[in-house]
């Protein structure tokens, strides 16, 4: 079982993967718009089309982070799929957001179970 973590150049390495993990610095914000060309062509692509994608917006011990809202509106991310423990429709790619810092341990651990329940 494989996750990958996205991160440039994603194209040349990623294939046959269980799960997408795109990792967002949600302190940065002059980068969003990058990352948001980034993150559909990802959500667009048809191989990845079934796969699990968990957006993680790190680094939110930095003052200049945003909140979860803005990032998604940022992303340009409609609806989700929900958090927890979910039973999705058959063929529905479950797609998520979480906030966490990895230097400051949080947040990483209910990211990482939402996305294991779909692996
Ligand atoms: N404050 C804070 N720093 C973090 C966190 N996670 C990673 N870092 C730090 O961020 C630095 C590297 O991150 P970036 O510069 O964003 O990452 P990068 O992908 O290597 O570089 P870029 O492609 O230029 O963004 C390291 O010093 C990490 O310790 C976090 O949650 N909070």
């Amino acid at each position: 079982m494989d996750v990958w973590l996205v991160h440039h150049p994603w194209r040349c390495y990623v294939k046959n993967i269980d799960g997408i993990v795109f990792l967002v610095d949600s302190s940065d914000i002059e980068r969003f718009p990058k990352a948001r060309c980034e993150l559909h062509t990802v959500l667009s692509s048809e191989e990845f089309a079934k796969v699990p994608v968990l957006v993680l917006g790190n680094k939110i011990d930095c003052p200049a982070a945003v909140s979860e809202e803005y990032l998604r509106y940022a992303l340009g991310l409609g609806a989700t799929t929900g958090k927890g423990l979910m039973t999705l429709n058959v063929g529905v790619r479950p797609i998520e957001v979480f906030m966490c810092s990895v230097t400051g341990r949080c947040g990483m651990g209910e990211a990482l179970r939402w996305l294991a329940q779909y692996m």
